[in-house]
């Protein structure tokens, strides 16, 4: 078989330079046909900047790409999608105002194939989309109601309906549930069986040893070693590669806090929204584990008790008294209660400002003069206290949000929290797309701040995460609680139990 037939991508010595950040340095890689590639590395690594370089959002400072051994100037996304390369980023792309199959025909309307005259041939092609990837929804539905995962779940149906040869997935599991996530790669073993290349990125790496052929591993923006077999490869090495030294998961031992006083409680609250009640209490110093599936109602339990959604009834109780928190600013303004959300992207910062006005905006009170000016040497100061007190890795204060790798953006959302000198805090999936390393960080970082007597909420549907970190867990399933366990700290039969009582 000769080269041309044999690859069908191949990267060379790609370097991307932004300013000030050599994101990629001579990185070069090469994907044959029918192949599932996996690009690993810490947040910050470059992963993404390669995927925008391979799907035509950006150029490359240096280097060459060919696709089926011919060399191509991809300089936009239509060019990327005339060469077959079919891409989901990780940000969202859809257009709230078009329905389900205007947004999986989104290229054929926009590459002229289809100007919206054929609606009927539109729908077909949508429900078939859609069906290869389980999606029951109705293709002139519209798109603003459904969750973040339906919308992930859309995008991957529409790459996969635009008969990518390539296909590039940036972290395409982060935020479905696991149904979806089995059904997602059930889909790409298919496609690989059909003759498409993929490149997936995820940070969960049991992921990449189910799907990928092999991987290559990026840190600093540099190739680690030559593209490895992933049956070379088991987990402890394969993190060893991207952290560039031996990883030790640390382990944070059980605590009797059954002296602490209770700080929040919730008595058969209930909402409009979610009328089933549930109760909970969380003391001092705690660390509570919130688990269940994406979708499990958790968030918008949530949303109730730091007065998002207005509670219809049930109690309330901060310290032992009764409150009605009647909107966000009111619980963390007068409660010292911080929510910090799972879309950190959307909810969490002003992605277009730097650091220092994200952090800034929350921390008013402290960097206002008495006349009502901005002190921005207070806010300058409160900030770099931040970045060095959480390791926030970015040149300095004043760069843009946006620019930050994912783990760096969720310590300044956490920043953020801190600002209001919080007594409880809820951080709702706090390491969604973060890297095992930073992970583990971000897990000290809360397990410290219990330790400094602030009572956390942890959201996750990570189960190894709050078997590793919480106190207790609350097992959720469809918006009720179904179970209460204490947290033994092994993670087998902490499963078994959160699962009997998912279960029940
Ligand atoms: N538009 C940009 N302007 C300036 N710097 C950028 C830009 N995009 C990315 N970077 C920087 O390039 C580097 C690589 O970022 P990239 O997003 O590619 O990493 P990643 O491996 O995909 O991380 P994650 O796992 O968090 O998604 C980081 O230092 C990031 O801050």
């Amino acid at each position: 078989m000769s080269k041309k037939e044999e690859y069908i991508l191949e990267l060379e010595n790609i370097t991307k330079i932004f300013p000030g950040v050599k994101a990629l340095d001579d990185v070069s890689f090469k994907i044959k046909k029918g192949e599932v590639h996996a690009l690993v590395g810490e947040n910050g690594a470059g992963k993404s900047t390669l995927i925008n370089i391979i799907s035509g959002v950006f150029g490359p400072t240096q280097g060459s790409i060919k696709v089926d051994g011919k060399e191509e100037k991809i300089t936009n996304p239509s060019k990327a999608f005339e060469l077959g390369i079919g891409v989901v980023h990780q940000e969202r792309n859809l257009i709230d105002t078009f329905d389900i199959a205007e947004n999986i025909c989104f290229m054929d309307i926009s590459t002229g194939k289809n100007k919206m005259k054929d609606k009927k041939a539109m729908n077909q092609k949508a429900e078939r989309a859609m069906e290869r990837v389980g999606l029951d929804l109705k293709p002139w539905q519209g798109i603003e109601e459904l969750t973040s995962g339906k919308k992930q779940m859309l995008e991957i149906a529409r790459a996969m309906c635009m008969d990518s040869k390539v296909l590039l997935l940036d972290e395409p599991t982060a935020s479905i549930s696991l149904t979806e996530a089995d059904m997602l790669l059930k889909t790409v073993k298919q496609l690989k069986e059909e003759g498409v290349s993929i490149i997936y990125i995820s940070h969960k790496l049991e992921e990449i040893f189910e799907i990928a052929d092999s991987i290559t591993v990026i840190r600093d923006g540099k190739n680690i070693g030559e593209t490895l077999s992933a049956s070379s490869l088991n987990k402890d090495k394969l993190i060893e590669l991207m952290v560039g030294r031996k990883f030790v998961t640390e382990t944070y031992n059980n605590r009797d806090l059954s002296k602490e006083p209770v700080i929040l409680e919730a008595k058969d609250i209930s909402s409009k929204k979610n009328p089933i009640p549930k109760s909970f209490q969380l003391k001092k110093g705690e660390i509570l584990g919130w688990y269940g599936l994406v979708g499990a109602g958790r968030t918008e339990y949530a949303r109730e008790i730091i007065g998002i959604d207005p509670i219809t009834n049930g109690s309330l109780l901060i310290k032992g008294s009764e409150v009605s928190i009647k909107s966000y600013e009111e619980a963390f303004q007068r409660y010292k209660l911080c929510y910090i959300s799972e879309n950190r992207k959307e909810e969490g910062l002003f992605l277009q400002h730097n650091i220092t006005d994200n952090v800034g905006i929350i921390a008013l009170d402290q960097i206002c003069t008495k006349g009502g000016f901005i002190s921005y040497r207070k806010q300058n100061e409160i900030t770099e206290s931040y970045k060095e007190s959480l390791s926030i890795k970015a040149k300095d204060i004043f760069v843009e949000t946006a620019s930050l790798s994912g783990g760096n953006q969720q310590k300044i959302c956490i920043a953020k929290g801190l600002c209001v000198n919080p007594e409880i805090m809820i951080i709702d999936e706090p390491t969604v797309g973060i890297d095992v390393n930073t992970k583990g960080e971000i897990h000290k970082l809360i397990y410290e701040l219990s330790v400094q007597g602030i009572s956390v909420i942890v959201i996750s549907s990570d189960m190894g995460e709050l078997v590793g970190i919480a106190d207790r867990i609350i097992v959720f399933r469809d918006n009720e609680i179904k179970g209460e366990l204490e947290n033994s700290k092994d993670y087998e039969s902490m499963s078994t139990k959160v699962m009997g009582s998912i279960l029940l």
